[in-house]
């Protein structure tokens, strides 16, 4: 267990508070999150889910502080840990490369845009730990195969010496979560992290982040406008449109009774919200 997850049962590792983004001039910037409120949970996948452009990858970046130079911040996104709260937002280039990766990590729906195209695995993911958490060659090594193992990629002491165009968009995906485990974070976020992948594979990777939340007592945030994927994993759902959350609970009451018209339409239009289930059904008896 990391230092940050100090909070156990429902104590936030990261709480958003009024938090608003806008993007243009200083003086007059175009308006894109309008004040939204999300606590991640050690151990709870918090979905956010809503139609393209309704602001849910600005919202996360804004967690790292990833933002265009050009974008205005507001509101307050604090990480609990030993120490007590920090905040985020405001914070330092320096101070933010000490969270980014080590405290919080993230994945991107194209792994390929977290790996080296011309680096082995094994250097990628060794370098990595030598750099944020000074272990030895030798102990960087050993790590680097236990968390291929944890992520499940087969054969993994012989996957180190290859390079990511030699693994499959699903094994990509599979060491890209690697790396972002491998300083230990307390908060992972995970946007659309299964989208260009097909089905079959979606649901081995959406098994895989639903145990490491519980095993690794991960606080995960899971972005995708597809609610199929969020029916199949998350613990909580918030419905973003417009740059606000129009709706928020646990998944059971969003899927399964739903207040807003907004999310009625958005569950009315995605035949996937049946599809993925099923497949991950099936991958769960193959197990
Ligand atoms: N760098 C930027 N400069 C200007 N506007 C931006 C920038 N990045 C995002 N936006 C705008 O912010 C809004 C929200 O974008 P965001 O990427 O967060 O949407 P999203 O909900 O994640 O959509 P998608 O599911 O398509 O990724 C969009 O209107 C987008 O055009």
């Amino acid at each position: 267990m990391t230092a940050d997850a100090v909070a156990v049962g429902t104590t936030p590792v990261l709480s958003i508070t009024g938090l608003t983004i806008g993007i243009g001039p200083r003086k007059a910037p175009k308006p894109i999150v309008t004040g939204i409120d999300l606590d991640l949970t050690p151990g709870r996948i918090q979905g956010l889910a809503g139609e393209s452009g309704s602001g849910k990858t600005v919202s996360s970046l804004a967690i790292l502080g990833l933002l265009p130079a050009n974008a205005v911040v507001g509101g307050s996104i604090t990480l609990g840990g030993a120490e007590g709260p920090i905040e985020l937002i405001g914070m330092g280039r320096r101070q933010l490369n000490t969270i980014r990766g080590r405290r919080i990590a993230m994945i991107f729906q194209d792994p390929s845009s977290s790996l080296h195209p011309q680096l082995t695995i094994g250097s990628q993911l060794t370098d990595h730990v030598r750099t944020h958490m000074k272990l030895g060659r030798a102990q960087a090594h050993a790590h680097a195969i236990e968390l291929l193992e944890r992520v499940r990629v087969p054969d993994a002491e012989e996957a180190l010496g290859r390079y990511p165009h030699q693994f499959s968009g699903g094994q990509r995906q599979r060491i890209a979560i690697a790396i972002a485990l491998a300083c230990d974070p307390a908060v992972l976020l995970a946007d659309e992290p299964t989208t260009a992948l097909d089905v079959t594979v979606q649901a081995g990777i959406l098994h895989l982040l639903r145990d490491l939340a519980t095993e690794r007592q991960l606080a995960v945030l899971l972005v995708t406008h597809d609610l199929g994927v969020m029916s199949a994993i998350a613990d909580d759902v918030a419905v973003m449109r417009h740059g606000a959350i129009v709706e928020a609970g646990s998944r059971e009451q969003i899927f399964g009774s739903p207040q807003h018209d907004y999310t009625r339409e958005l569950l009315a239009s995605l035949p996937s919200a049946q599809t993925l289930p099923a497949a991950l059904a099936n991958e769960e008896d193959a197990r």
